[in-house]
C-alpha cells in the first residue's frame, strides 16, 4: 500500500480551542481516539465513549500531558436513553462540540442483509445519532457550539455492498443540512466529515487488508487518509475558523468519491 507522501501536519494554533468541551463517540480507538487526542492537545476537555471501558483507558493514557483533558464513560450509542443521559451528565457545565464518530457496518450485498442486520447498522450510523444531537442540542445552542459527524466518502452516490450504511450515512448527511438551517439562527454549525480510506483498527484484519490495497490503489491521489488529517479538520470545524461552514460534506479522501470508491469491494 502506497504510505502518505508527507507526514501529516498540525497546522492549528497551541491554545486554540482552551476553555471548550466537546463529547467524542467512539473515542477508544482509530478516528475517534485520533480525533479525542488533538482537541486535547489544543486545549479542550474532551469526554469520550464507547463500549469498551479498556479502549477508552487506552486513548486516557495517551492524552495525559496535554493542554486540554480527557476523561470517559463507556456506553453503547445504541442504548438511546443511556447515551441521552451521559449528554446530560458530559454537558452539565457546558457543550461546545459533538463529534458523532462512532459508527461501523459489515461489507454484503443487500440482498443478504437480514431486517435486523440493516436495522442494527441504521440504528449504530442514524438513529443513534439523531438521539445525540438532539439531546446536546439545548447545550449546544448556550454555547453556540458545533457537530461534526463522521460519515464515508462517495456517500452522497451509493456504494455496492454498503446499502445499510450509506443510506443511514445518507440520512445524518440530510439531518445534518436540516439541522444546520433549523439551527443556525441559534449559531449552531453542523457538518459531515467523508474520509477516504482510513487505516485503522477497524480495518486490521487480513481479508481487510487486501481490500484495502485495492481500494487506496484506486483512489486517484493514490494514498490512504492519515488519521491526524481527519483529526485536524474536526478541531477547525470546531474552532472560530469554522464559524461560517455549516451543512457540508467535507470529502478528505484524495478524490476517492470521484473514482470508482466503495463499488471495487464488490468488483
Ligand atoms: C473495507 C473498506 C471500507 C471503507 C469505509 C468504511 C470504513 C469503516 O467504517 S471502518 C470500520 C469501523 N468498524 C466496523 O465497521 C466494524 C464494526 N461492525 C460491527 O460491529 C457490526 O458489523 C455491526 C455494526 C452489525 C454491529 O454488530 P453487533 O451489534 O454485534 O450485531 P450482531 O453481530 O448481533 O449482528 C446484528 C445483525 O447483523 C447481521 N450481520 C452481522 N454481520 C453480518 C454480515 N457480515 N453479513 C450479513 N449479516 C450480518 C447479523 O447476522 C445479525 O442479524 P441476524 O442474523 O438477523 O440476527
Ligand atoms: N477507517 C476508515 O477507512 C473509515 C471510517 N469511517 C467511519 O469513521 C468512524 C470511525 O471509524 P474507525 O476509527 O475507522 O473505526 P473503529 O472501529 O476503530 O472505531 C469505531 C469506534 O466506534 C465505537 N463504537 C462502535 N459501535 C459502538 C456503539 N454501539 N456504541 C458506542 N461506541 C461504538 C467503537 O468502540 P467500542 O467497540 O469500544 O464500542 C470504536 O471506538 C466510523 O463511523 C467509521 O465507519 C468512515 C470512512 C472511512
Amino acid at each position: 500500500m502506497t504510505e502518505p507522501s508527507t507526514p501529516p501536519k498540525e497546522v492549528l494554533r497551541p491554545g486554540l480551542l482552551a476553555g471548550t468541551t466537546g463529547l467524542v463517540t467512539g473515542a477508544g480507538s482509530g478516528i475517534g481516539r485520533a480525533v479525542s487526542l488533538r482537541l486535547a492537545a489544543l486545549g479542550m476537555a474532551v469526554h469520550g465513549t464507547g463500549r469498551r471501558e479498556e479502549a477508552l483507558a487506552g486513548t486516557a493514557t495517551l492524552a495525559e500531558g496535554l493542554a486540554g483533558s480527557f476523561a470517559y464513560t463507556p456506553c453503547n450509542v445504541r442504548e438511546t436513553d443511556a447515551v441521552t443521559a451521559l449528554v446530560e451528565q458530559v454537558a452539565a457545565n457546558g457543550l461546545d462540540l459533538l463529534v458523532n464518530n462512532a459508527g461501523g457496518q459489515f461489507f454484503a450485498p443487500a440482498a443478504e442483509i437480514s431486517q435486523k442486520g440493516w436495522n442494527t447498522v441504521v440504528d449504530l450510523n442514524l438513529n443513534a445519532i439523531f438521539a445525540v444531537t438532539r439531546a446536546a442540542y439545548p447545550h449546544l445552542k448556550a454555547r453556540r457550539g458545533a457537530v461534526v459527524s463522521m460519515s464515508l466518502s462517495g456517500v452522497d452516490r451509493g456504494g455496492m455492498g454498503f446499502a445499510h450504511s450509506i443510506a443511514a450515512r445518507a440520512g445524518v448527511l440530510g439531518m445534518t443540512r436540516s439541522l444546520a438551517l433549523e439551527w443556525a439562527r441559534d449559531g449552531i454549525r453542523l457538518n459531515c466529515i467523508g474520509p477516504g480510506t482510513v487505516v485503522t483498527e477497524g480495518l486490521a484484519g487480513e481479508a481487510a487488508r487486501e481490500i484495502l490495497d485495492r481500494l487506496v490503489a484506486a483512489t486517484p491521489m493514490g494514498e490512504p487518509t492519515p488519521v491526524e488529517e481527519v483529526a485536524e479538520l474536526v478541531a477547525y470545524l470546531a474552532s472560530p475558523a469554522g464559524r461560517l461552514m455549516t451543512g457540508q460534506l467535507i470529502q478528505i479522501d484524495g478524490a476517492a468519491h470521484l473514482g470508482p470508491g466503495l463499488h471495487l469491494i464488490a468488483s
